[in-house]
């Protein structure tokens, strides 16, 4: 039995940025598999999609997150398609506790507007660009979701207690019925 928590959900949902703050307060080692990806290959995801395309992404991508579910005492903030791949839902459901971070395409729009570092996002309209993934997304992040979060207007602290206050639930439920 492994003690970890995952975090999944789309781009801008807030898992790098909740992840290494739950992480600190629950004493777990953070990983963004995202991080993980550029630190290996030394350039950046967009860098990764332009030489080896997508389908280059999605395989680095699976081999660090094989990597990273088999650990123990982590949070994990994973990259926003790495429930694509029946094979890494089936490790993030194994590996512990898996929060799904949700918020609509209009407010996760808002969050990423400014940043240049998600490749999907350089469309024509990518509003619309991220109402498609989040159609096509949300039946996985609900299939391994443990713990769902609406992220959309709430503050990082808000979010912050309130998983906190989850967990705590989640834990109590379990002693009672182990
Ligand atoms: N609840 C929130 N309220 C306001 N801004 C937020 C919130 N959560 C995250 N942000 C901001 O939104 C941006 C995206 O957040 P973050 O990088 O944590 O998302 P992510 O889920 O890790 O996305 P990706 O899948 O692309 O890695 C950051 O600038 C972050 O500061
Ligand atoms: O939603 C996605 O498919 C992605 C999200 C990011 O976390 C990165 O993993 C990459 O930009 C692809
Ligand atoms: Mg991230």
């Amino acid at each position: 039995m492994q003690h970890n928590i995952i975090l999944v959900g789309l781009m801008g949902a807030g898992k790098s940025t909740i992840g290494r703050q739950l992480a600190r307060r629950l004493n777990l080692t953070f990983y963004d598999s995202d991080k993980v990806i550029e630190e290996r290959t030394g350039v950046p995801i967009p860098t990764i999609f332009e030489v080896e395309g997508e389908a280059g992404f999605r395989e680095r991508e699976e081999q660090v997150i094989a990597e990273l579910t088999a650990m123990q005492g982590i949070l994990l903030a994973t990259g926003g398609g790495s429930i694509l791949r029946d094979s890494n839902r089936e490790r993030i459901k194994a590996s512990g506790c898996v929060i799904y971070l949700r918020a609509s395409a209009d407010h996760l729009f808002q969050r990423i507007k400014h940043d240049q570092g998600r490749p999907l996002m350089q469309t024509a309209n990518p509003v619309q660009t991220l109402r498609d993934l989040l159609k096509a997304r949300e039946p996985y992040y609900m299939e391994v979701a443990d713990l769902i979060i609406p992220t959309g207007k709430q503050k990082v602290n808000v979010i912050l207690r309130e998983i906190h206050n989850k967990l705590k639930q989640l834990q109590e439920v379990t002693h009672a019925n182990p």
